[in-house]
């Protein structure tokens, strides 16, 4: 798969079925549009294209709006490959791109740059300038330059409501991950490559790799069960997001503890899974307390992923 800043190489992408948007979280709605597109590409023997923004235009927009991000780019873009997309442009959005009225995007972008052989859209798609370009523009612009044009209906939940990024970051900050997971299709995740912390975990018996430079959405915090994915197969995962207060720690780290594994991680980059929160940070009462409840925790979390 070809993950491109900008329009880079052109061979890739031009004359291809393409899909437009954010796409932040792959969610299964994300997911039914990039199937579409994949399987209409194979179909006229074209490349399938999904045209994404990183930064996200509210970062540009209203910055004090931006909502936390789901997926980095090199997620979301792996994320659109398993789906069979051969190409993800993200395009470095800058205000230029965000003054076009919506006639212009269209020739300029879906025309001239991408030479789009057809569209596909959810039902909530908007384009241009101060995002006054909707489905109807789209529709119009299309039939009169003889492009095919397919609106696909909202993918939904179990309680029939439309899936949304929006419903996922919720779910994520009250710390409901498997509702989030069910959303997504898949448990929630975050990235890291593992930093040295005050090295007191090997002390405490439970050693942990503490995740740096993450930045996507972090769960509350707190403690929370799930996987991590080793060259060697996979482990269960104890992950403690939150200060060390009971070391009078006032900084948020995220640390995991990898269940029935001793190793180097120093400088590895781990994705930890999140599948359900244990509970909240507590201030104990010295180690031995501390340590007590973390034997409970991993018991629990032998329970819930094991
Ligand atoms: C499963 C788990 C639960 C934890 N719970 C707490 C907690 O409730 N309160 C707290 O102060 N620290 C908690 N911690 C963090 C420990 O204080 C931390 O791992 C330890 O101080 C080691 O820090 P270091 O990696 O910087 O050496 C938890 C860690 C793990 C792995
Ligand atoms: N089961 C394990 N889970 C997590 N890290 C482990 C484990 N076993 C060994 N390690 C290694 O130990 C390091 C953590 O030890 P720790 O004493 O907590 O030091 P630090 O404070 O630097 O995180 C991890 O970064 C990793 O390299």
């Amino acid at each position: 798969m070809d993950l491109q800043s900008g329009f880079e190489r052109p061979d890739a992408y031009r004359g291809g079925v393409v899909s437009i948007g954010n796409f932040d979280g792959v969610h299964r709605g994300h997911q039914v549009m990039a199937r579409t597109v994949a399987l209409r590409a194979r179909e006229l023997g074209v490349p399938s294209v999904i045209m994404t923004f990183d930064p996200h235009p509210t970062v540009l927009l209203a910055p004090d709006r931006t909502p936390p991000q789901l997926t980095t780019i090199h997620k979301r873009a792996e994320l659109l490959d398993r789906c069979g997309i051969d190409c993800v442009i993200a395009y470095p959005t800058d205000r230029n791109l965000l003054q076009l009225e919506p006639e212009e995007f269209f020739q300029l972008i879906i025309r001239d740059e991408l030479e789009a052989r057809a569209l596909i859209e959810g039902p909530n798609f908007h384009f241009g300038h101060r995002r006054a370009g909707t489905i109807d523009t789209l529709r119009t612009l299309c039939s009169q330059h003889n492009m095919r044009l397919q609106i696909l209906d909202p993918v939904a939940d179990d309680t029939g409501w439309m899936v949304s990024s929006t419903d996922i970051r919720k779910a994520i900050a009250e710390g409901r991950l498997p509702d989030a997971a069910d959303l997504l299709g898949r448990p929630y995740s975050v990235s890291g490559v593992v930093g040295s912390g005050a090295q007191r975990g090997r002390h405490l018996g439970f050693p942990t790799a503490n995740l740096e430079n993450i930045t996507v959405m972090l769960p509350p915090d707190g403690v929370y069960a799930g996987r991590v994915e080793l060259a060697d197969g996979p482990r269960l995962a104890a992950t403690h997001i939150g200060p060390n207060v009971t070391f009078g720690e006032l900084a948020k780290k995220v640390e995991v503890h990898l269940l029935d594994f001793a190793g180097d991680l120093y400088g590895k980059v781990l994705e930890v899974t999140f599948l359900e929160r244990v509970r909240g940070t507590q201030k104990f009462d010295g180690v031995d307390a501390l340590r007590r409840q973390m034997e409970l925790d991993i018991a629990r979390v032998r329970e819930i992923a094991g």
